[in-house]
């Protein structure tokens, strides 16, 4: 797909504000691209394993960064909760010295198209499951952090906390504070303690990369965040970077888009399997460490080991189910049964997937805010969704439609596969 090589004006003015900051350029610009926003293109001909982009720690934003210390934000909070904060406090200080980076990030009224947590109900409701159960964790997380924060901030509004939490949301990366001793006191915790959701960071002009299954590996280290080139590029390339092995139901909900093609895109099917187990199987599964987390992928097997175990139990003797899942016996005798048990799953839920198909595509657009999107400026419009149309829009139609057509794809493959 084409970009746009010139960016507008605050992108030339955040270059210069992030080269000023402790970002090193090497070969690439920020560009925009038809249906992803900004991203990275390469300015000339690139090779494999040239350093792109250097960003300093000291250019991070992270829990440990003195600016954000300073606000001396609750200490139970979350890291996303304090950066989300940080974030707001600066939107309402017209002096903010990180001004030049805000006016290059997405509007509220471009997060509206494209974030599940923003679309009207009635979208939200032909969610595929895996994305609804992900949009509630979403949803609660950005609650409890807005119920520690509503007393600390009373200057800013939940609707501009949501936003910053999205930004947050959408644009950090991991960072385990390398350049920090074991125990430092700028640490947000004792490092024995953290779990992924301690380790992030606001990473200048790295928060520009869209992603790719496959793309170039950001490595991080105690000066810096960097991006090499994974392979050779053509002037003009878009340069994408992996955010992480991410389903699609994942990137929907959490970034807003899919990919047509994706390594990482296996396909939930708990809402299939689940209903139908007894109270009994659903203790059994329980004890034996096999309840959930039943995936169904476009490779073949197409089934995992959970999936067979539960649908044996499903369907065999409970002697048998047990013989497979002690792994005395691989269960290949029954597996034609199994089979074909999955198969009359398969072809309900493809029914099922017909029918919200059919559903995406007559909801009635309300498409008000559509045409004003292309031509937004970011700097002008930054955090103030005030006016935005609620309406469904083509786009939201087109992004659900599309997930439910990869869904369809995936187990029409399956039920091929499966003989039917
Ligand atoms: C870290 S930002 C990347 C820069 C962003 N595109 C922008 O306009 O500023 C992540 C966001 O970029 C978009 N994005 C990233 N990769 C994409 C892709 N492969 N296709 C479509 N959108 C993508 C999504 O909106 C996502 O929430």
């Amino acid at each position: 797909m084409a970009a746009a090589l010139s960016p507008s004006e605050e992108h030339t003015r955040f270059i210069v504000w992030a080269e000023k900051n402790g970002v090193e350029i090497n070969g690439i610009a920020p560009a925009q691209f038809v249906g992803r926003g900004m991203g990275i293109v390469a300015a000339r001909d690139l090779k494999a394993g040239e350093r792109l982009v250097h960003v300093s720690n000291t250019a991070l934003v992270s829990a440990a960064s003195p600016v954000v210390r300073n606000y001396k934000f609750p200490p139970t909070s979350t890291i996303h909760g304090r950066l989300a904060a940080f974030l707001a406090l600066n939107y309402t200080d017209k002096n903010s010295v990180y001004r030049p980076w805000q006016e290059v990030w997405p509007s509220q009224e471009e997060f509206k198209t494209i974030l599940p947590i923003y679309w009207p109900q009635k979208v939200q409701d032909l969610l595929p499951h895996a994305s609804k159960v992900l949009l509630s964790n979403q949803r609660t997380k950005l609650e409890k952090d807005w119920t520690d924060f509503r007393t600390f901030l009373p200057s800013i509004s939940k609707s501009l906390f949501t936003y910053a939490w999205l930004i947050v949301n959408t644009r950090t990366f991991y960072w385990e504070y390398p350049d920090l001793p074991k125990t430092h006191v700028r640490l947000p915790k004792k490092r024995a303690q953290f779990t992924a959701d301690d380790c992030y960071a606001m990473c200048p002009f790295m928060d520009y990369f869209n992603h790719s299954d496959v793309g170039c590996d950001p490595k991080n280290d105690a000066k810096g965040y960097s991006v090499t080139a994974d392979r050779d590029y053509k002037a003009g390339e878009e340069v994408y970077v992996t955010y992480g092995a991410h389903t699609n139901d994942f990137l929907l909900v959490e970034y807003g888009f899919t990919l047509e093609s994706n390594k990482c895109n296996s396909l939930s099917l708990d809402h299939v399997i689940i209903p139908q187990l007894s109270p009994d199987q659903s203790t059994i599964l329980k004890e034996d460490g096999f309840y959930g987390n039943y995936t169904l992928t476009p490779s073949t097997p197409t089934t995992c080991h959970r999936t067979q175990a539960a649908l044996r139990l499903l369907s065999l003797p409970s002697r048998r189910y047990s013989a497979f899942v002690s792994g005395t016996d691989e269960g290949a005798v029954e597996q034609p049964k199994i089979d074909k048990y999955l198969l009359e799953l398969l072809e309900g839920y493809a029914r099922q997937i017909m029918e919200t198909l059919e559903e995406v595509e007559g909801l009635a657009v309300e498409d008000l805010g559509q045409n004003r999107r292309a031509s937004r400026s970011r700097a002008k419009s930054m955090a103030n969704g005030e006016g935005v149309k609620e309406g469904v829009t083509t786009e939201h139609k087109d992004v659900l439609a599309r997930r439910w057509r990869q869904i369809r794809d995936v187990v029409n493959a399956a039920v091929r596969e499966l003989g039917g």
